[in-house]
């Protein structure tokens, strides 16, 4: 199937026509049919396809007695995304080009789009779109999004637990405290130290370690909402911020993770390992002005909680 360029009177740049004759029409047919780009020109009030290149008919299809949203998408009317309106300034004159990029739905490729408004051989404005196929780029352009996002994520997350790491700590709990603080609502922090984890590892191997504190990391994850912030700060050390929570509130979810602890059923290679910790609570003070604040008073409770025999739970209070 071919598209005749209608005996052209090709509009230059600076607006004047130039009569490019019987012979050169058959020469800009044979350069537009050789484009590795789509080329095609539609009216801009019935959106009738005027014309389009050998690249669009090979990909589209016929265009006689059809519309730009009949052959290049599956519409039933006018695209939303429709450049037209871009294309003309309020005089009606030409307004420039327009270009961007989007996603065909019936090839499913990225184009790049150059929309302009050109006088036709009959002398009304048409719409003319260049677009040239960006797929690879934009792959490209999405795989490396990808992978600035997963090691984004990394960064952030403790390997072995999946846990927020330390750093993704001071990124959340910055963002809670500065919440707590603007609105003046409550925030604890309960910071939890496993108790002789030192003895899991010479008792049963690294591994056998490993796997304790993946499994305290669950219990804890399986504890927290969407609101709180849990951490493992290194080691054997985790923290969790609790929005909107008060000193008792505090105490007893971390009384609760205490018992769950105590009960958890961690076996490695058929043995058995208990596992117990010690907590450190406090809440956020008028006074308080970084989050290390919270954590020296924390860390405190936490070393008392240790000092007085371990697997139990300390509250610091701030002075009042
Ligand atoms: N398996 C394993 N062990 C770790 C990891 N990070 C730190 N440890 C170990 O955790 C142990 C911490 O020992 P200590 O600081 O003496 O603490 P503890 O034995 O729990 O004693 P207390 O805190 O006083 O109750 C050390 O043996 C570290 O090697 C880890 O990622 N995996």
């Amino acid at each position: 199937m071919e598209t005749r360029i209608p005996s052209l009177n090709l509009p230059a740049r600076n607006g004047q026509a130039v009569d490019t004759g019987a012979t050169s029409a058959a020469g800009m047919q044979a350069i537009l049919d050789n484009l590795d780009a789509l080329v095609y020109v539609s009216d801009f009030d019935t959106h009738d396809l005027l014309y389009m290149n050998d690249y669009g008919r090979r990909i589209w299809g016929d265009i006689r007695g059809r519309k730009c949203w009949q052959v290049l998408q599956d519409g039933d009317g006018p695209c939303d995304f429709c450049t037209n309106h871009l294309l003309r300034k309020p005089d009606g004159l030409p307004a420039g080009t327009h270009v961007w990029e989007f996603q065909n739905q019936l090839d499913k490729r990225w184009y790049q789009c150059r929309d302009q408004a050109i006088h036709w051989t009959d002398g009304r404005l048409v719409r003319l779109e260049i677009a040239t196929d960006i797929t690879e780029r934009k792959e490209m352009e999405l795989s490396l999004k990808q992978a600035h996002e997963a090691a984004h994520k990394a960064s952030l997350t403790d390997q072995l637990t999946g846990l927020n790491n330390r750093r993704a700590f001071f990124h959340c709990g910055g963002q809670l405290l500065s919440q707590a603080q603007r609105y003046k609502t409550p925030l604890a922090l309960i910071m939890m130290d496993l108790d002789f984890f030192k003895q899991v590892n010479d008792t049963h191997g690294h591994e056998a370690g490993d796997e304790v504190l993946k499994h305290i990391a669950g219990l804890l994850h399986g504890r927290v909402r969407d609101s709180d912030c849990a951490a493992r700060m290194g080691g054997e050390e985790f923290a969790l911020l609790l929005p909107e929570a008060d000193a008792l509130q505090a105490r007893e979810m971390a009384e609760r993770l205490l018992k769950l602890i105590l009960g958890a059923e961690i076996v490695y290679r058929g043995h058995k390992i208990p596992a117990s910790a010690s907590f450190g609570v406090t809440v956020l003070a008028d006074g308080d002005q970084r989050l290390e604040d919270l954590m020296l008073r924390a860390d405190r409770a936490l070393y008392r909680a240790k000092d007085l025999g371990r697997s139990q739970v300390n509250v610091n209070l701030p002075d009042a």
